[in-house]
């Protein structure tokens, strides 16, 4: 059990993870503070949400934590932690989960022999399902891997990764859910065009997803051999993916991953 957690910035990514620490009970709401730039409706609006603290003080907030979250949009970390700087020790433990930002340029901005953690969750930490990779920095031992980890693993599945692997990582999975829920509007817009009522056609979207999940999981067959079984020569699916390929989609996805991965890339160098 950690002491206390706090988040520097309270924006989407640090309610999907305040939401599931809350919610397995993993922390109790008086362990959890968020702070954020200025925005107090926000911070008002996480207190009356998940029950946790809330103060634009950051000393006061991190005086008594021991995990420090940031959870800022990467060009505002510099900024960020030259203002934690003069609150922050070695026994804080820095946990960010901003993309492209490396633990080597957190150490160099916090001046001192600190423990960073690198981690790339996604916003599926809201049900518990999140996708997080982490990696370590300099100054982080074993130990903090570990205690990143079980806090993590209240939100789904964690893996310990090299860090040059994390610009890959975060558009795979960090940027990941986006382009599956891009499908999915794709597809409720076409059932629309086809004339399918939204009603019957959300909840068969949604199953079909769950079922192509579980047979990834649990099927030997790799996933063109599964696609392989579900097209009919001359039937629907193979019209279906004839289109697909006109439209170059495969292309369209690997560009779109490798684009993404570059654009971590970038959000690094530009610190
Ligand atoms: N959204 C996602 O799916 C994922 C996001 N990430 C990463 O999470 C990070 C946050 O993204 P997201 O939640 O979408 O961003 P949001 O824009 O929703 O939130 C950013 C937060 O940072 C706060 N902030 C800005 N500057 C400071 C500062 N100097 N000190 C304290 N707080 C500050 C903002 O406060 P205020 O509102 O007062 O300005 C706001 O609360 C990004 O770095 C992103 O790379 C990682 C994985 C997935
Ligand atoms: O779009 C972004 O930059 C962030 C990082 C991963 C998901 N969202």
């Amino acid at each position: 059990m950690q002491n206390k957690v706090v988040f520097i910035g309270a924006g989407s990514m640090a309610e999907a993870l305040i939401a599931g620490i809350i919610s397995t009970e993993y922390l109790d709401p008086e362990q959890v503070v968020a702070t954020n730039k200025t925005n107090q409706n926000r911070l008002d609006y996480l207190k009356d949400t998940y029950n946790i603290s809330v103060t634009q003080n950051k000393q006061e907030a991190l005086s008594q934590a021991d995990v420090v979250v940031l959870a800022m949009k990467p060009k505002d970390v510099e900024l960020a932690l030259k203002d934690l700087q003069p609150y922050l020790t070695r026994n804080h433990l820095i946990l960010s989960v901003l993309a492209g930002i490396t633990t080597n340029f957190m150490e160099k901005v916090i001046g001192f022999e600190i423990p960073v953690i690198r981690s790339m969750p996604n916003t599926s930490a809201m049900v518990g399902k999140s996708a997080t990779a982490i990696t370590k920095g300099s100054y982080a031992s074993e130990q903090h891997v570990e205690k990143v980890q079980s806090l993590l693993n209240t939100i789904g599945t964690t893996i310990v990764v090299k860090e040059e692997d994390m610009h890959a990582i975060t558009a795979l999975a960090g940027s990941g859910p986006a382009f599956y829920y891009y499908m999915v509007e794709s597809m409720e817009k076409a059932a629309e065009e086809v004339g399918l009522e939204s009603e019957i056609a959300k909840p068969l979207i949604m199953q079909t997803i769950a079922g192509v999940v579980e047979m990834l999981q649990s099927s030997s067959d790799s996933p063109s051999e599964l696609r392989r079984k579900i097209t009919s020569p001359g039937g629907t699916t193979q019209a279906g993916l004839e289109t697909l390929d006109n439209y170059h989609f495969q292309e369209a996805i690997m560009a779109c991953i490798k684009n993404a991965a570059t654009r971590s890339e970038e959000l690094g160098k530009q610190k």
